[in-house]
C-alpha cells in the first residue's frame, strides 16, 4: 500500500536490491501466519502464492539471503523467519515516535502491528496544550516543546508524522534535527531532508486514485466487450472470409472497425 521515496541507491550496501527489500515484509507476513499454524516447511511456489509474489522472483529474492530451500523439501519455515527479520532489522527493537495525535494518529498509536513487528511506540507527540498527558492506547500525550528531550533520551530513529500537512515539513526537520534518521510520513506533503535521511510516504487517497484508475479502464473494456457482443448479434451468421494478407486484428467496435491494439 505504501508509496514512497528513499535517498538509498537502488541497490542496497550489502547488494539487495530495493525491490526485493520491499517484498521481504510481505515473505514475513506469510511465513509468520504459517509459523503461527505450526507448519515446518513450505515450498517456494507454496510461499509465493501466499505473498502474492511470483515463484522465480522468489526464489530469486531469497538467493540474496543466502537461503536456496532444500530439493523436495522447501524452505525451513522458522530459519526464514529469523533470516528476513534479522535481514530487515527486525531482531532489534526499534523505538518510534508518533507527532500529531489527531485522529490519525491515535489510530497508528492504538495499532497492534507495531509491537508484534518490533516497533515499540516510544511516545506520542501533540502540539495542543489541551492533549498533555491524556492517554492515547494507554500512553500519556506529551507536548511537541519534548519533543528533541524526548528522542535523545529514547534513542528514537524513527519518526511517524501525522499533523497536517502545513506543519510537516517543520516538524520533519526538527525530528531530523533532533537525530531521527527514518521518517513516515503520513500528511500529504512532499518532504525534504538531507542525505542519509530515509522517508517513506503512506498516502491512502493516491492509493484509492489508482484503484480508481483501474476501475475506470475495466468499465471501458466492459463496455467494449459489450459493444463487440452486440455488432456480433447483428453481424450475419456466416462471416464473410478476411480478406487475403488480413491478419484479423481489428474488433468491431462503435464506430466500426478499430485496431485490436489501442493507443493507451
Ligand atoms: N496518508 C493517509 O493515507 C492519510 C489518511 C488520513 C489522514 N492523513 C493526513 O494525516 C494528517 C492527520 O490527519 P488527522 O485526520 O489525524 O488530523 P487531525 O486534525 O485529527 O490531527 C492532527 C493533529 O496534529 C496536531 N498538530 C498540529 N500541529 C502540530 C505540530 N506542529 N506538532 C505536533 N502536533 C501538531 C494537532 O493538534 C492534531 O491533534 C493530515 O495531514 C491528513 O491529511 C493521511
Amino acid at each position: 500500500m505504501a508509496t514512497g521515496r528513499t535517498h538509498r541507491p537502488a541497490t542496497r550496501s550489502r547488494g539487495i536490491p530495493e525491490a526485493t527489500v520491499a517484498r521481504l515484509p510481505l515473505y514475513l507476513r506469510a511465513l509468520t501466519a504459517l509459523s503461527e499454524r505450526s507448519v515446518p516447511t513450505v515450498s517456494s511456489e507454496e510461499l509465493a502464492a501466499a505473498a502474492g509474489v511470483n515463484s522465480a522472483k522468489l526464489r530469486k529474492d531469497f538467493s540474496y539471503l543466502g537461503s536456496y530451500g532444500t530439493r523436495g523439501v522447501g524452505y525451513d519455515v522458522e530459519y526464514l523467519v529469523y533470516q528476513i527479520s534479522r535481514e530487515l532489522g527486525l531482531t532489534q527493537d526499534w523505538p518510534v515516535v508518533i507527532v500529531g495525535i489527531g485522529n490519525l494518529g491515535a489510530a497508528l498509536a492504538g495499532y497492534g502491528g507495531f509491537a508484534s513487528r518490533g516497533f515499540r511506540v516510544a511516545a506520542l507527540i501533540d502540539a495542543d496544550p489541551a492533549m498533555t498527558g491524556k492517554p492515547v492506547a494507554g500512553i500519556p500525550v506529551q507536548h511537541s516543546d519534548e519533543l528533541e528531550k524526548i528522542i535523545e533520551e529514547d534513542g528514537v530513529s524513527i519518526g511517524v508524522i501525522a499533523t497536517p500537512a502545513g506543519v510537516a515539513q517543520q516538524v520533519c526537520d526538527r525530528l531530523v534535527a533532533a537525530g531521527v534518521t527514518s521518517i513516515l510520513n503520513f500528511a500529504p506533503t512532499v518532504l525534504s531532508v538531507p542525505d542519509g535521511v530515509d522517508v517513506r510516504k503512506v498516502d491512502l487517497s493516491i492509493e484509492l486514485q489508482i484503484l480508481a484508475f483501474h476501475e475506470q479502464r475495466k468499465a471501458g473494456e466492459e463496455s467494449n466487450a459489450e459493444a463487440d457482443a452486440g455488432a456480433e448479434a447483428e453481424a450475419p451468421a456466416v462471416a464473410p472470409p478476411a480478406p487475403r494478407g488480413s491478419t484479423g486484428a481489428t474488433r468491431k467496435g462503435p464506430d466500426g472497425d478499430v485496431p485490436a491494439v489501442m493507443p493507451a
